[in-house]
């Protein structure tokens, strides 16, 4: 689990901190951890370090003198450094000095210092950043052609809401400081590759405001049978989607929970016929009324806005297990408020929207995604997982679960019917529902990157890899 925390956390517990750690030296450690990164990338990038040239951009606050302060450990060890101050007269004094010190140049000549470089340091800004770049840092920005390894955090780039609200720095790698912050898992293609270096403030961070599962957490929790189960002991999930005209959801979403379990499915409506000729193992009916019992439902996917549907949703409600409704079902809710009266309030129940279904039910997303999604979760008192390139999973007592996409290779029609598939048959396992869409979201993910393998993919192979998917995860968490 990796731990993420907002910049008022981390200034909180860096003034903690500074009670009985100087300030400076707190800084001194991040430029220093800084330093040897960029040592490494130099190596990597050019074979070796002596003669090599960075060039720091430096903004007004303490970022600038992180930089500034990593210029002086790269000059002591024979790298030729340049600073580009970008509002002269606010340079951090100490970091400006001790780049002096150490024969760091500042440069007159701001955008053939930029051209030259081997390697650029953005310290432009960091945990205090408000919008987009400012334009001279942006003119600047645009002219890097070497590698940018950005201090703390990408500059232009919202540190609390990963926003990209105009020019900002696309970084090849960030060092941070302390812990992740919201930029990193929500931003993460504007970051790069992520290094955390450790400055000594885990302790007063408290508890984190959101969790990354790691694939290695995945894996350990993914449900599969002993040796005392049956078909039956690991939890039947219940599918009710798809119809005439839509019958591929179904399909899929029942694909998906076939795949992500070794118990049993069931499905539940118009798609029947489709349904038992894609898998047979499925035991099929046409209608939530006749189907057996089940450990959980999956209603939405292609079910239609109109009377049936609205049928199916309310038994499906009603049947008092745990719920995933997405798409259809999550707009017929949005339609008529009436319709949460039929579930059991103490019922575990995931929403999965896009954007525009989070509209509808929740009012406009906005540029907090984590927020939106935490107040829709409060107010529903459902899990609510916003989907998009990073998805954010929010519990009604306020934990958050978020998935830094590593590709978009899931933006693929019928992509959401696979994960709800997924998350319907974690339900049914007795999983906790916050888990149970946070687990099902990095196999979705890892199944992604299987299914494209680089090269355009769709949901049916999504379907195909899953095995291979929880496989992998499983092998992260050491079950071989
Ligand atoms: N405290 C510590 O010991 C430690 C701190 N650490 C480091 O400190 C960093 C936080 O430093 P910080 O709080 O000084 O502010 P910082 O992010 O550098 O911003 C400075 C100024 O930039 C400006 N600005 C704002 N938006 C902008 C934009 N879009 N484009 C351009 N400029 C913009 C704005 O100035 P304005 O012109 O608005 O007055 C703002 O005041 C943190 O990320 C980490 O790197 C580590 O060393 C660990 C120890
Ligand atoms: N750009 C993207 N990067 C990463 N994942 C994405 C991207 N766009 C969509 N996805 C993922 O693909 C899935 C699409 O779901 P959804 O919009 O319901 O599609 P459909 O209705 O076609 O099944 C979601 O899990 C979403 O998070
Ligand atoms: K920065």
């Amino acid at each position: 689990m990796s731990g993420v925390w907002g910049a008022d956390r981390v200034r909180a517990a860096e003034d903690e901190v500074f009670k009985r750690v100087p300030e400076g030296a707190l800084m001194r450690r991040a430029a220093f951890g800084l330093a040897n990164h960029a040592m490494t990338m130099l190596a990597e990038l050019t074979g070796g370090v002596a003669g090599r040239r960075v060039t720091l951009l430096v903004g007004a606050g303490n970022n600038g003198g992180d930089a500034l302060w990593a210029g002086h450990f790269l000059r002591r060890r024979g790298v030729a450094v340049e600073a580009v101050l970008l509002s002269p007269d606010r340079a951090h004094p100490a970091g400006l000095a001790a780049l002096r010190r150490s024969g760091g140049r500042i440069a007159a000549d701001h955008l053939a210092a930029v051209r030259s470089a081997d390697l650029v340091l953005d310290g432009i800004v960091g945990l205090s950043a408000r919008g987009p770049l400012r334009p001279a840092a942006a003119g600047l920005v645009e002219q890097v052609e070497a590698p940018i390894l950005a201090v703390d955090l990408p500059s232009g780039v919202d540190p609390d809401t990963g926003v990209v609200a105009g020019p900002a720095v696309h970084a090849d790698a960030t060092v941070t400081f302390g812990c992740l912050k919201p930029v990193h898992v929500l931003a993460a293609g504007h970051c790069g590759e992520i290094h955390l270096v450790d400055i000594g403030i885990r302790a007063e961070l408290g508890e984190p405001e959101l969790v990354v599962l790691s694939d290695a957490e995945v894996g350990a929790r993914w449900p599969v049978p002993g040796p005392t189960d049956d078909k039956y002991t690991q939890g039947v999930t219940g599918i009710a989607a798809g119809s005439a005209v839509y019958p591929g959801a179904a399909v899929l979403a029942v694909g998906a929970a076939i795949r992500a379990t070794s118990g049993m499915v069931r499905y539940a409506g118009e798609a029947a016929d489709p349904v038992r000729d894609r898998w047979p193992e499925v035991v099929a009916t046409g209608s939530v009324t006749d189907t057996g019992r089940v450990q959980s439902w999956v209603v939405g996917p292609g079910l239609g806005t109109g009377k049936a549907g609205a049928e199916v949703l309310r038994r499906v409600l009603a049947a008092g297990v745990p719920v995933c409704a997405d798409a259809d079902a999550i707009t017929l809710l949005a339609a008529e408020e009436s319709r949460w009266d039929d579930r059991d309030p103490d019922t575990p129940m995931v929403l999965t929207p896009h954007d525009r279904e989070f509209a509808r039910f929740a009012g406009a997303v906005g540029a907090d995604r984590v927020a939106a999604a935490r107040r829709a979760a409060a107010r529903t008192g459902a899990v609510v997982l916003l989907k998009g390139h990073a998805t954010v999973v929010a519990a009604p007592d306020g934990r958050v679960l978020v998935n830094p996409a590593r590709s978009a290779w899931l933006a693929t029609a019928g992509s959401g019917d696979v994960l709800a598939g997924l998350i319907g048959a974690l339900l049914a396992s007795g999983l906790d529902p916050l888990l149970a869409a946070g687990c099902a979201v990095r196999a979705h993910e890892v199944a992604g990157q299987l299914a494209a393998r680089d090269a355009p993919t769709s949901a049916s192979v999504l379907v195909e890899v899953l095995p291979e998917a929880i496989r992998t995860l499983r092998l992260a968490a050491g079950f071989r």
